[in-house]
């Protein structure tokens, strides 16, 4: 059953509210207005501003990009894949998140379990029949508990940033490109062309993303047999992956089911990105609905 609650207004700060008319498509499909800066002063995802955040993030996307190769990615799979080191449920992995902080993020330095919130509310006020895509909303990042002890305690580039295809060439797209250089697969003849190790249309379920908390929430959640429909578990595979849905980078290696998921992930971006703010969610508040609706598509605990 889905319990409904009353919801709390959805944090857009009073300025943000006067987009001016020559401005209209900043205001999302259901009236959620897309704020022109972020918590810092900087428009969003501007990986070259100067803001105290900058340095930080470049040298992060250096060692992720360095490192995340056709060989890491594989073993990372096999080994994640197993899902033998915790069990919990999806509400407790949440409330884990309280203590994760994502280092690759220019727009936020909040305690992960709010953007989590803030994403699922902000989707919540603009598609209130949509119910999977709220649960999606609130899930979408859990992986990054990979950064956890009890996880492995990964290193910040194995779990979070934007992710891309290993096992071809990197496209010129990916934030922070020219790092890439330094990475093994770069003069690869087998990963270094177009196709790589794929072919045309062969669908992006067959490619290898860089590993992180995408791919891993995305074993976690089919592995444990969720009820989602395939939009909710393409968008937690592909919602880093910058080059594809906002740079159309790679569309050769998708197939028709990817084209019709596309679709929802590029709705579901706007509210992941731009929801980011320091106006915080009520938990306690919100937490019946999202339980109710976390108890329709998951067993009650989950192999991680
Ligand atoms: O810094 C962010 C953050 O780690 C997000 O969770 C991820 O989905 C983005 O793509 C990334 O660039
Ligand atoms: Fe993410
Ligand atoms: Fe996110």
């Amino acid at each position: 059953m889905t319990i409904l609650i009353q919801q709390p207004e959805f944090g857009v700060e009073a300025e943000e509210t006067k987009v001016p008319a020559d401005e209209k498509d900043l205001v999302l499909d259901g009236g959620f207005v897309v704020p022109q800066i972020n918590s810092f002063g900087q428009t969003f995802r501007d990986y070259d501003a100067e803001s105290q955040r900058q340095e930080g993030v470049e040298s992060f996307y250096r060692t992720n990009h360095i490192n995340q190769t056709y060989g890491f990615v594989k073993k990372m799979r096999e080994e994640y894949g197993k899902l033998d080191r915790v069990e919990m449920s999806i509400w407790e992995c949440c409330e884990l998140l309280n203590e994760v902080v994502d280092e690759s993020d220019p727009d936020l330095d909040e305690p992960q379990i709010e953007h989590l919130l803030q994403t699922a509310e902000a989707i919540r006020k603009d598609y209130p029949n949509e119910d999977w895509l709220h649960l999606t909303g609130l899930i979408h990042d859990l992986g990054k508990v990979l950064l956890l002890p009890s996880f492995g305690e990964l290193p910040q580039w194995a779990v979070v940033g934007d992710t891309f295809p290993v096992g071809c060439s990197f496209d010129e797209s990916i934030v922070h490109h020219k790092y890439f250089k330094e990475n093994p697969d770069y003069n690869n003849p087998t990963y270094n062309t177009k196709y790589g190790v794929y072919a045309e249309g062969c669908g992006l379920n067959n490619v290898m993303m860089s590993w992180g908390h995408d791919d891993y929430m995305y074993l976690v959640a089919k592995e444990n047999q969720t009820t989602l429909p395939s939009a909710a578990l393409f968008i937690i595979r592909y919602h880093s992956f910058y080059a594809l849905h906002r740079s159309e980078a790679y569309k050769h290696l998708m197939n028709e089911e990817d084209v019709e998921n596309l679709k929802w992930l590029q709705i579901f971006n706007k509210y992941d990105l731009y929801s980011k703010s320091k106006v915080r969610i009520d938990v306690e508040k919100v937490k019946p609905y999202y339980l109710s609706l976390i108890e329709k598509y998951f067993p009650s605990k989950l192999k991680w």
